[in-house]
């Protein structure tokens, strides 16, 4: 099976990634890239890296053309400009894969709360799949649309996903403190990104209001079966790619650091991307930098009575590009490690 991809929003650092994995998929052939200051320059002009492996030069999007000519539509645009694409891919009956939030909430009134736009069309969130194939594989099976989710969300979410479906920890004592490389906020340029601020810095941004906060939440309600709230404070750190999530919640009742990791072993055991890390090893950035892993491992403190979880991810892989295709092999039947079995890099 050859599949064709359009990639709109290709010279992102989240598009980027994308055309890097998907130019070596094995099933996937890469139509179209589009941009909105690159047009007619050589893709491999605006990212070195990918020169002999990505032949195409940059367009600006012509919609009617690219939802024609691909099979599937990745849109790694800021939030807010995709629902039209959307529209447009799914009335050809092609499949459409956002990386941004507009298709990752089930109401829009949520969304633009949080994110202070008009969702004009919450029609197409009833039919949006939020994009996390470990909680909804059978969903994405089937979906045409699905909402490709945050970088701090998939860090989150896969972190706690075991021991909320179990019911063990008591979910109003949810509190997460995250850590984000700079290529989280994107490649534009801004004033809290540039070298000289960032580098030798740690910063917390964006605490107690952060976009992500309701994300999560929804998530995680669905996952524990009741409304969540949680406390969410991300941090800046003068790296480039990554996120450490660390998450403290309250046992219901006392249990062992060999009970707990069983509900983890249980959960994970068919999971290829989400590695519950040996006894004694540490989820770290590194580590996961470059694959589209998520190592996880719960430690229990006996004298609080509480569980605390590490959560790594690269930001750009299963925070963003690895992840959409990811969900491009379940929704096109392919095996899902198609194209993103390798290990990361370390150093
Ligand atoms: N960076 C990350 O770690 C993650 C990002 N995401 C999401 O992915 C999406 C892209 O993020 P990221 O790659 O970081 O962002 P970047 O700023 O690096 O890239 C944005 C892309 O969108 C294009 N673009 C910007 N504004 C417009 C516009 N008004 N109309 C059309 N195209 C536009 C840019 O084109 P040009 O280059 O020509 O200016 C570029 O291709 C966002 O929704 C983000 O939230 C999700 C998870 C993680
Ligand atoms: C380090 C950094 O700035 N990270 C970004 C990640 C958010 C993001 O990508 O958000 P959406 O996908 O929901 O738009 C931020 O905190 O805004």
């Amino acid at each position: 099976m050859q599949i064709k991809v359009g990639v709109i929003g290709a010279t992102g650092y989240a598009g980027a990634e994308l055309v890097r994995i998907l130019s070596a998929h094995p099933h996937a052939e890469l139509v179209a890239l589009t941009t909105q200051s690159y047009g007619g320059k050589a893709f491999c002009e605006v990212y070195p890296h990918l020169y002999k492996h990505v032949a195409l030069e940059c367009r600006e999007l012509d919609l009617p053309a690219l939802a024609e000519q691909a099979d599937v539509i990745f849109a790694a645009l800021p939030h807010g400009h995709v629902v039209p694409v959307a529209r447009e891919v799914l009335a050809r009956g092609k499949k459409f894969i956002d990386l941004g939030a507009d298709f990752r909430f089930d109401s829009s009134e949520v969304y633009e709360q949080w994110y202070k736009v008009e969702h004009t069309a919450p029609e197409l969130l009833r039919q949006a799949v939020y994009g996390l194939p470990e909680v909804h594989r059978e969903k994405i099976k089937t979906a045409s649309l699905v909402g490709n989710p945050g970088c701090y969300p998939t860090s989150v979410i896969l972190g706690l996903a075991p021991l909320l479906r179990s019911g063990l920890v008591d979910t109003g004592t949810v509190v997460v403190d995250s850590k984000s490389g700079v290529s989280g906020a994107g490649r534009g340029l801004s004033l809290g990104t540039h070298f000289a601020e960032v580098n030798e810095n740690f910063r917390a941004y964006n605490v107690g209001v952060h976009r992500h906060t309701p994300e999560i939440e929804q998530e995680l309600g669905k996952l524990a079966g009741e409304e969540m709230r949680i406390s969410f404070t991300p941090h800046l750190t003068p790296m480039n790619r990554g996120i450490l999530s660390t998450i403290y919640a309250k046992l219901k009742r006392e249990m062992t650091l060999e009970q707990v990791r069983a509900v983890y072993e249980e959960f994970y055991r068919s999971e290829y991307f989400v590695r519950l890390l040996p006894p004694g090893i540490l989820p770290q950035t590194k580590a996961v930098a470059g694959s589209n892993h998520c190592d996880v491992v719960p430690v229990v403190d006996p004298r609080t009575g509480r569980v605390v979880v590490l959560s790594a991810i690269d930001n750009l892989i299963k925070g963003a590009a690895g992840q959409a295709v990811q969900n491009m092999n379940v929704m096109f039947g392919l095996p899902e490690t198609t194209g993103l079995e390798r290990p990361g890099l370390y150093p």
